[in-house]
């Protein structure tokens, strides 16, 4: 009877398993788009970095293409009047459960900076006329061998005044409560103990190469110092040393 329960089990489970593989434009629970594939856990081995001769390719240029981008503010205001995270940085809780960028896949016949800014507005309901996402505010590119998607990253800094603004007309994105699950900020600073703050955030679970792309980010705008980020990584705590709710 036992194994009967089983076979019967695993037959419904691998049932189960095709229908959320196929595409059939039934968006219910446990069933997405075919494109959610390039979306599946990746690890930091198959990202390789694109040189712009490689990213201007016909080669690259004709594979899927995607766009993201890190919105911030410098400051110099100490969190709790001790802990100086010198930038706001803005994430998003997505769909999906990681935490990722705003961004998404260019469209055919789009152009990627058309598409980031697109995707900027659908996401982040900004205000693309006033800060516009530009080739100047390319930070890096790679190529993932394993889902054949390029991804291009982008850096938009903002004046601090106003980084509370767009967090808040983000909530009126057309994508936000669906696609975006909401904005989040980056807590860049590590706590007394040395592992809470930067390194737990980082223990997360991240979107593609987001997590790169941030720690690429943060070193490039002057925002954290190698040794800093060296320190930071260093202090990742496993997941069996953070808090579980059980
Ligand atoms: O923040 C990110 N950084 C790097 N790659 C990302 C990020 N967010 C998503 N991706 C990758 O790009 C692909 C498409 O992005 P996204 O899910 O934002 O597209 P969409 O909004 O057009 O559906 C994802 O499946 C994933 O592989």
């Amino acid at each position: 009877m036992i194994f009967y329960r089983i076979s019967r089990h695993l037959k419904w489970k691998s049932g189960l398993l095709k229908k959320m593989a196929s595409d059939t434009g039934d968006r219910t629970w446990g069933h997405l788009a075919s494109t959610e594939s390039y979306g599946r856990p990746s690890t930091a081995d198959e990202y390789t970095e694109l040189t712009k001769e490689e990213i201007n390719s016909e080669h690259y240029s004709s594979k899927t293409n995607a766009c993201h981008c890190l919105l911030f503010a410098r400051k110099n205001k100490k969190t709790f009047g001790v802990y100086n995270p010198r930038a706001t940085v803005l994430m998003q809780m997505r769909f999906d459960g990681y935490i990722g960028f705003p961004g998404g896949l260019v469209d055919s016949g789009e152009d990627q900076i058309t598409a980031l800014n697109r995707e900027l507005l659908e996401e982040m309901n900004l205000d693309t006329s006033t800060y516009k996402v530009t080739e100047e505010n390319h930070i890096v590119s790679h190529y993932s061998t394993k889902k054949n998607i390029c991804l291009h990253f982008y850096a938009l800094e903002v004046p601090e005044e106003d980084i509370k603004k767009i967090e808040v007309k983000s909530l009126s994105s057309k994508d936000h409560g669906s696609e975006v699950l909401g904005v989040i900020q980056v807590p860049l600073y590590t706590m007394g103990d040395g592992v809470r703050g930067f390194p737990t955030f980082l223990t997360h679970s991240f979107i593609g190469n987001s997590r790169m792309q941030l720690l690429i980010s943060l070193k490039k705008l002057n925002i954290l110092t190698e040794d800093e980020i060296t320190s930071v990584l260093n202090a990742v705590p496993t997941k069996t040393t953070t808090a579980t709710s059980s």
